[in-house]
C-alpha cells in the first residue's frame, strides 16, 4: 500500500498519569501543541474485542436490516436525520459506512428545543437477544467520555489553568457522537476524486476532525496517516492496545491554534476495514469562544463567547460539505 513514512506516536500512559500527574500533563501539552496526535496507553474499561465483535455483528447484516434505521436522507420512511446508519455513497471519495449513536437526553429534560436535531434520540437495531449490540455499545460511550474528561484535565493541568476548566463544556448534555465503521473496498475503478499523489487512494480523504478531542480504535489496522509539521504525510504505525487520540477544530480555534488540528486521512488498503472513532463535542450551548486561556490567565486578546452547535453547524454545512452532513437543516438557536 502507502509508501509513506511510518511513524510511533508519542504515548500518554494513563496508568503513569494517577501517579505522575504533572509530568504527563506536561507531555501531553507539548504533544498537542508540536504533534496534535498521541496514542493514549492503559485506558481503563475499555474492551476492544468487544468493539470489533460489534462492527462484525453489525456491518455482516443484510441492507435490510441496516435500512431500518438507516437516516432520513437515505431512507425516506424513517425519522432520524443525524443518529443511526449512513450508507456507503456511489462516486464519494469518502467509501464508508457507518453507525452512529450518543447519549439520550434524559426524557424528563424539557430544556432542549425539539427542532435541535445534535438531540435527536438514537436509534438502535433490532436485537435477538444473542449479543449485547447497544447495552455493549453504551457502557463504552461512557468509557470514552470518562478518557477524555481525564485527558482534558491533564491538558488544563499542563496548561496551568484550573484542572476542571474544560468540564463545563460537557456537562451535561455532550454532543458526542461514537462511530462505527466499515470500509468496504472498492468496487471496479476507485472515483477520480478518491486518487491522490503517487497513484494512492483513499477511503478518507484528507482532513481535520470539527470536534473537540477524537479516540480512535483502529484493531491494528493500517491505512491512517497524519500531515507532519514539514508537510510530509507519515503513516500512523500501529500499536496493539492502545488508543489514537487527535484534537479536532473546535478546541484548536479555542486556544488560537496553540493546539494542532492536524490534518489525517485513510489510506486504501484493499481490504475491509474497521475503525471506532469517539467524537468529543460540548454541548450545543457550550461556549467555545477564541481567546479562551485569556479567561483564566487574564493575557493576550479577550475572549469572545461563542455557542458550539452553531459553530459547527456552519462548518459541517458550508465550509467541509460532508456528504453525511450537507443536508442537515439548520437550526434556530
Ligand atoms: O478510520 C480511521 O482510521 C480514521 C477515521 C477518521 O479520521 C474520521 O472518521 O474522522
Ligand atoms: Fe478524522
Amino acid at each position: 500500500m502507502s509508501d509513506a513514512d511510518v511513524f510511533e506516536l508519542p504515548v500518554i500512559d494513563l496508568k503513569e498519569a494517577k501517579s505522575n500527574r504533572k509530568e504527563t500533563a506536561a507531555k501531553i501539552v507539548d504533544v498537542l501543541e508540536n504533534v496534535g496526535f498521541a496514542y493514549i496507553d492503559n485506558v481503563h474499561g475499555i474492551d476492544y474485542k468487544g468493539l470489533w465483535d460489534c462492527c462484525q455483528w453489525f456491518f455482516s447484516k443484510p441492507m435490510e436490516f441496516k435500512k431500518k434505521i438507516m437516516r432520513k436522507q437515505w431512507n425516506p420512511d424513517n425519522e432520524n436525520l443525524y443518529r443511526g446508519y449512513f450508507p456507503v455513497v456511489k462516486d464519494e471519495p469518502s467509501r464508508k459506512e457507518a453507525f452512529e449513536f450518543a447519549r439520550d437526553v434524559p426524557a424528563d429534560d424539557n430544556s432542549v428545543s425539539a427542532n435541535n436535531w445534535f438531540y435527536e434520540k438514537s436509534t438502535w437495531p433490532e436485537e435477538d437477544g444473542s449479543f449485547p449490540f447497544r447495552e455493549f455499545l453504551q457502557s463504552q460511550y461512557e468509557v470514552m467520555h470518562v478518557t477524555c474528561m481525564e485527558l482534558l484535565k491533564l491538558c488544563a493541568i499542563g496548561l496551568g489553568i484550573p484542572e476542571n476548566s474544560f468540564m463545563d463544556l460537557f456537562n451535561p448534555r455532550p454532543c458526542s457522537t461514537f462511530r462505527i465503521l466499515h470500509y468496504p473496498p472498492w468496487e471496479g475503478a476507485p472515483p477520480s476524486n478518491a486518487h491522490i499523489e503517487d497513484g494512492k487512494v483513499v477511503t478518507t480523504p484528507e482532513h481535520t476532525d470539527s470536534d473537540f478531542m477524537t479516540l480512535l480504535t483502529t484493531f491494528q489496522f493500517r491505512g491512517l496517516e497524519v500531515m507532519q509539521a514539514d508537510g510530509k504525510w507519515a503513516e500512523v504505525a500501529v500499536r496493539p492496545g492502545s488508543l489514537v487520540m487527535n484534537i479536532g477544530d473546535t478546541f484548536s480555534r479555542m486556544l488560537g491554534g496553540k493546539f494542532k488540528a492536524t490534518r489525517h486521512r485513510v489510506i486504501d488498503i484493499g481490504l475491509d476495514r474497521y475503525s471506532v472513532p469517539f467524537f468529543l463535542s460540548p454541548k450545543f450551548e457550550g461556549d467555545i469562544g477564541v481567546n479562551f486561556l485569556s479567561i483564566h490567565t487574564g493575557e493576550g486578546p479577550a475572549h469572545k463567547p461563542e455557542k458550539f452547535g452553531p459553530w459547527v453547524l456552519h462548518t459541517m454545512k458550508h465550509q467541509k460539505k460532508y456528504f453525511e452532513y450537507k443536508v442537515l437543516p439548520e437550526i434556530e438557536d
